[in-house]
């Protein structure tokens, strides 16, 4: 092994003057004296030796070190307890399960004898046990210890802060609004002229082609609008998280609402268990009283590997979560954290913290290596199927065919961490399944840790992950606080979706992995109307919300009228009841009135009748589980204080059976809704025409992130799946264009945009055929416009120029880069001449033969290889139609000079129209033309592109110009009299 003396050390970043001779793990001499002072000899990274850099003499060579790292690996595993033991049923799972108190004091329906809101004499109480404190504290601020954050920040000033709002919205200034809103009417109106103008003057001579492409540009048009105007009322918002602690307190006594937090996984390995145990850890120390916190795990592909990483993971929990919270770290994932490229003393005074951080990160090497090698055992499964440790076989070795799975590390009466606080807890789960059931994917996954949730803790909000999106701000979960525990804001808040941002996506962002357009232009618009879409991670529920109940300031909808289109039927009457009454009886009334039979129940008395009613309808609607079906009546959450944890855990069973949602309203009306890939937007859509609204949080710490497919062929897949689930929805029952005018709770500027969430894939056609113009115009020599007037320059150029200002503007309101935007356009292009054709034509085919598509699971990235990912080519049919494009246009290209050379000055006029379109194509597809060259681009691409081109201009030039082939006519030489000039 190399010495490593340019290399910076693993633990502390000093210049590092040894390194493990194996995996060139390096150490400065500081650091590596205290690890042989606290006996550590071996690499914390694979358990090879180290070699001092000014004396690399010892030998040891790459199969002893492979051996130690098996021995470490194995010797890792072999003391710990072994875990299949401790499986769902078993007697000992259930001591963990835990008991919750139900809580109360969230909110300001919440008031005291005196009807002052509880939360308000907390903050007094508070004020009070503050001011004995501070004699005491002022003593230990003595101390090395650094005070909490939250300490330092609470004050008197910041106590009557907890009379403020929580959150704020921040409008945007009215010189950026005014010319943006003004410069959308006049593209409207110029638009409207050009139409005019363009469907007046068709052109005889290429009658077919100016067809086609008024089609197309009306199209667009309609495309826009569709587009433009949901953006119209944009603003930002600004929370106070300080505040949220003052009112609602921190620590043990805190009155903060509890948060399960679920995490779905199905493939481990397309998402590495890597991935997904940082997200758990990063869940496992955020920054939240412990005791409110659990972490869900939905494992899909009841995968051994899985559970025993998940297993591995709580016990490393146990030693990082203490870590965070005591040095206050960002982010909480230790991956990213360790990875992280700054200076990480700056700010941390803390003598122990280098010390600390150094034996940490030393920890998690280890764990990695176990990790590893759990993944390395887990890629060849045995011929007669996993083993557990115990002895027996793993339940779940068929993921088709297994029983439910349960288990619940750490928690309440579980592991304590190692300051002896509690953790979180942490709960595997795995639904049964069987053949002959459907599992509807991801939204099933959901759906059945919406139920085990309910039963073991019940945490009036749910906040979801992907398995690849850790926990990046440690306060994200407060940030959400701030706007569902506002009574201000919160009562009809059924989500606060936070953006989605990633790692590791190449520096220009070749395909647009980012999104920003998305998450900076048009989530910021609908946060204007009536809130964000939910895009399936990053989002904080209020578990009522996915009940399927409406909100609680609104009366409920008669059942009719929430999923028919007829408005007539809800007449406005006014009660003198308390919203809290009318809000119960009216969700009584929707489950009676929705599913229940009388006949069955004749021969009862009144009152018998009256309670089997209401049984039996919750049953209709949320499946055979009293237990599950009391939880759904604790608005606050909690579980109830008798129940017992082993009934507890067998309920949780019960509630995760393949059976359980036949003949239910699951996937229907309540939970994650079944019937599309992008489930997210159908369970978003739903909630909004219930007349609930959604809360866009853009913290300046991004929130959770994530990791995105970098290379074209995974991007273009992962693009088609999302056009096929709009797709699908377009054709299903919950299409925006008829469903849900019922209570008129829907606002209309919110469908338009749910409207072009779903239409957007079947513009792909008309975009093919007008890519495709240009090389047939240029091709032919015809042309889709006829000579311009003056007035018909004026409306060219009116549209031209106010489709860029609209754009300069979006750009200055959002802040977004010019950048962003641009490769947001060409992804457009690329993804609509791909991915989006595709979706159109299975969803077409899935709507007919009723062939059902499969959830491809987007593969995460592993290498440490930077961006390797980018440049990996798979070839698949996607590609056939942008690439054909591509081709097309550049003959076009090719073929039109030559033409304009053969036949004189007077037709580069035209030529400079055409060519000017086709360039258009060409430089909207350039990233996709980059992709396809893959790795070889270290000449760039733009080289190769240029010399084919120009070498074939040249090349038809000197054969044009030759006198002994002049007399060959090309096709494209006929008629150029119609073009513009
Ligand atoms: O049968 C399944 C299939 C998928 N998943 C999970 O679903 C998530 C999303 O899958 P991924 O392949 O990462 O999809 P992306 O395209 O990256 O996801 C975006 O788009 C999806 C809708 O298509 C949303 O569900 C996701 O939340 C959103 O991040 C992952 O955590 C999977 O583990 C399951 O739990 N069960
Ligand atoms: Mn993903």
């Amino acid at each position: 092994m190399e010495p490593a003396a340019a290399q910076p050390c693993a633990a502390c970043g000093d210049d590092a003057c040894a390194a493990c001779r194996a995996c060139s793990y390096a150490l400065c001499r500081a650091c590596l004296d205290e690890d042989t002072a606290e006996g550590r000899t071996t690499c914390a990274r694979c358990g090879g030796e180290y070699a001092a850099a000014a004396d690399p003499a010892h030998g040891s060579d790459g199969a002893e070190a492979e051996e130690m790292e098996s021995h470490h690996a194995t010797g890792g595993l072999r003391g710990r307890v072994t875990m299949g033991s401790h499986l769902s049923d078993r007697q000992d799972a259930v001591s963990h399960a835990r008991t919750m108190s139900s809580l109360s004091g969230i909110g300001s329906e919440l008031n005291d004898e005196s009807g002052k809101p509880i939360w308000k004499n907390r903050v007094e109480s508070w004020k009070e046990k503050k001011n004995e404190k501070k004699a005491s504290a002022k003593k230990a601020a003595a101390k090395a210890q650094p005070p909490p954050v939250e300490e330092q920040i609470m004050d008197e000033k910041d106590l009557t802060d907890a009379y403020e709002p929580l959150s704020r919205i921040i409008p945007i200034s009215k010189n950026k609004l005014t010319p943006y809103r003004a410069v959308i009417i006049m593209r409207l109106i110029v638009l409207g002229l050009f139409f005019h103008y363009r469907i007046t003057n068709p052109v005889y001579s290429a009658f077919g082609l100016w067809m086609t492409s008024v089609i197309c540009e009306i199209w667009f048009g309609f495309s826009w609008i569709l587009d433009q105007f949901p953006k119209w009322c944009p603003i930002n918002r600004e929370t106070y998280v300080d505040r949220l602690i003052a009112r609602y307190g921190d620590g043990e006594d805190s009155a903060l609402a509890p948060v399960d937090f679920f995490v779905s996984t199905v493939d481990p390995l397309k998402e590495p268990p890597l991935i997904t145990a940082n997200t758990v850890l990063s869940i496992l120390a955020v920054d939240y009283p412990v005791e409110k916190i659990s972490c869900y795990v939905s494992d899909d592909g009841s995968a051994m590997l899985t559970f025993e990483s998940l297993a591995e993971t709580a016990e490393f929990a146990r030693k990082w979560v203490p870590f965070c919270k005591k040095y206050a770290i960002e982010p909480r994932a230790p991956e990213f954290y360790f990875s992280q490229k700054i200076d990480y003393l700056k700010d941390k005074i803390h003598p122990s913290f280098v010390k600390e951080r150094r034996a940490m990160k030393r920890d998690y090497e280890e764990y990695k290596v176990r990790i590893n090698a759990l993944v390395a055992k887990a890629q060849k499964t045995p011929e007669e199927g996993w083993i557990m440790q115990d002895g027996t076989p793993w339940p779940g070795n068929n993921p088709r065919d297994h029983p439910g799975m349960i288990q619940v590390f750490l928690g309440e009466t579980g592991a304590r961490d190692f300051d002896g606080n509690e953790l979180p807890r942490l709960v595997y789960v795995s639904r049964e399944k069987r053949p002959g059931y459907q599992h509807h994917k991801k939204a099933g996954a959901m759906n059945a840790l919406v139920r085990v949730s309910a039963v073991l803790t019940n945490a009036p909000y749910i906040l979801n992950l992907d398995c690849d999106h850790y926990v990046n701000n440690s306060k994200a979960a407060r940030e959400a606080m701030c706007f569902m525990m506002d009574p201000t804001v919160g009562r009809d808040v059924c989500y606060v979706q936070f953006p989605q941002r990633f790692d590791g996506i190449d520096r220009s962002d070749r395909y647009a992995n980012r999104n920003v357009v998305f998450f900076d232009v048009n989530m910021k618009g609908l946060d204007g109307i009536q809130g964000p879409v939910y895009v399936g991670t990053g989002c904080c529920f209020y578990r009522q919300a996915l009940y399927g109940y409406g909100p609680p300031s609104l009366p409920a909808l008669p059942k009719s009228s929430v999923c028919s289109w007829c408005c007539c039927c809800c007449p406005k009457k006014k009660v003198e009841r308390s919203e809290r009454e009318i809000n119960r009886d009216s969700r009584r009334e929707d489950l009676e009135s929705a599913i229940f039979n009388l006949r069955e129940i004749d021969n009862y008395d009144e009152y018998e009748r009256s309670m089997l009613i209401s049984q039996m309808s919750f049953e209709k609607s949320f499946g055979l589980s009293s237990v599950f079906i009391e939880s759904t009546l604790m608005e606050n959450g909690g579980v109830p204080e008798s129940a017992n944890p082993s009934t507890l855990i067998k309920e949780a069973i019960h509630v995760i059976s393949c059976g359980y949602e036949e003949k239910t309203e699951w996937g229907k009306e309540i939970g994650w809704i079944y019937g599309s890939v992008t489930e997210d937007i159908l369970t978003g859509f739903k909630m909004h025409c219930r007349g609930w609204r959604s809360i866009y949080c853009m913290p300046v710490r991004p929130a959770f992130k994530g990791s995105a497919p970098i290379n074209l062929s995974d991007r273009l897949h992962q693009v088609l799946r999302w056009a096929l689930g709009s797709v699908e929805i377009f054709f299903s029952r919950h299409c925006p264009l008829w469903y849900g005018y019922g209570g008129g709770r829907l606002k209309w500027l919110q469908r338009l945009s749910y409207i072009n969430t779903i239409v957007y894939p079947f513009t792909s056609l008309p975009l093919i055929a007008y890519c495709c113009l240009p090389a047939i115009c240029l091709l032919t020599g015809k042309f889709i416009i006829p000579t311009l007037s003056n007035a018909a320059t004026i409306w060219f150029l009116g549209l031209f120029m106010s489709i860029i200002v609209t754009s300069v503007l979006e750009l200055r309101w959002s802040g977004i880069g010019i950048e962003d935007w641009w490769r947001n356009e060409q992804f457009w292009v690329i993804g609509g001449v791909s991915a989006h054709l595709f979706a159109v034509f299975q969803g077409i085919l899935k709507m007919i033969a009723g062939l059902d598509t499969n959830f491809t699971v987007t593969a995460k990235a592993t290498d440490d290889t930077e961006f390797g990912e980018l440049y990996v080519f798979k070839w698949t049919t996607v590609l056939i139609p942008p690439t054909t494009i591509l081709v097309l246009n550049l003959v076009g290209v090719v073929a039109g000079f030559s033409d304009a050379l053969n036949s004189g000055y007077e037709s580069w006029g035209p030529l400079f129209g055409k060519v000017f379109f086709a360039m258009w194509v060409i430089m909207h597809l350039y990233p996709f033309l980059k992709g396809l060259m893959g790795r070889q681009n270290r000449t760039p691409t733009i080289v190769i592109l240029w010399s084919v081109l120009l070498a074939s201009v040249f090349s038809l030039l000197w054969v044009k110009i030759d006198p002994f082939v002049g007399g060959t006519e090309p096709v494209n030489s006929t008629n150029c009299n119609t073009v513009i000039c």
